[in-house]
């Protein structure tokens, strides 16, 4: 059998503004809500950073970008009603980034197990990556609802790779945004952060390891972690 150069190695990675330019339909759905409040919509471009730390926060930080409150005691519903609106219309309008099914492909294809780590909850993740078809690249989705604490805590990135039958002394994160760069550090895991997603700071403040402007720049990335992690282990 020939051995792989990342046999052993599980990717992890989150999903929206990493994998997949969801902000479309999530923003969309945050504006179909601020409409029936009669609030002003937030302009796609300014509500991108929102996205990362799930739903209930963005519904949150949405309403007040649009100079609103989401008094969550007064109106409990609006959460179901934005889960409801979201799901139906998943991936209208969204999209896996330039790149993705090629780099998860050949990434597998050099002996890597792949698994999504997301503050997304699990069911919509799950819809979301089968509308896309995404599915059949990984061993396990993590959702936040999925593991004991959610990123930016160390427990999200170390169970999903786990999940997927992985040992996280061999993982890399992929990520936009400080969550993922959060958990990664906070687990000792390596992180690529992705310079095209929904970062919430300034690219040289959310402490990655290597920022990546393209998908397609993900696997030489991932070789320089990797060899990194290895040369830092004692020889035996
Ligand atoms: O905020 C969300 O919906 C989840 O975002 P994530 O996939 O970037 O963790
Ligand atoms: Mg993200």
């Amino acid at each position: 059998m020939t051995v792989r150069d990342l046999d052993g190695w599980t990717i992890a990675f989150d999903l929206d503004g990493t994998l997949v330019d969801s902000a479309p339909d999530l923003i969309g759905t945050l504006n179909h809500l601020l409409n029936a409040h009669g609030h002003p919509p937030v302009p796609l471009s300014a509500a991108r950073h929102l996205v990362g730390h799930g739903a209930r926060a963005l519904l949150r930080h949405g309403f007040a970008e649009a100079g609103a409150v989401w008094d969550e005691v007064a109106d409990p519903g609006l959460f179901d009603r934005f889960i409801a609106h979201y799901l139906g219309r998943i991936a209208d309008d969204s999209r896996p980034f330039e790149g993705v099914v090629e780099t998860l492909d050949a990434l597998a294809g050099r002996g890597a197990v792949l698994c999504v780590a997301t503050n997304k909850r699990s069911d919509l993740a799950e819809a979301l990556i089968e509308a896309l078809d995404l599915g059949r690249h990984f061993a396990a989705v993590a959702g936040a609802d999925r593991v004991s604490a959610r990123k930016p805590a160390a427990a999200h990135v170390v169970e999903a790779v786990r999940m997927a039958g992985g040992d996280p002394a061999r993982a890399v994160m992929v990520g936009d945004a400080s969550t993922d760069t959060g958990s990664a550090r906070a687990a000792g895991v390596p992180c690529v952060v992705c310079g095209f997603g929904y970062n919430d700071l300034p690219l040289h403040q959310l402490g990655g390891d290597v920022v990546i402007d393209s998908f397609l720049d993900l696997i030489a990335a991932v070789e320089r972690l990797s060899a990194r992690t290895l040369l830092r282990e004692p020889a035996i």
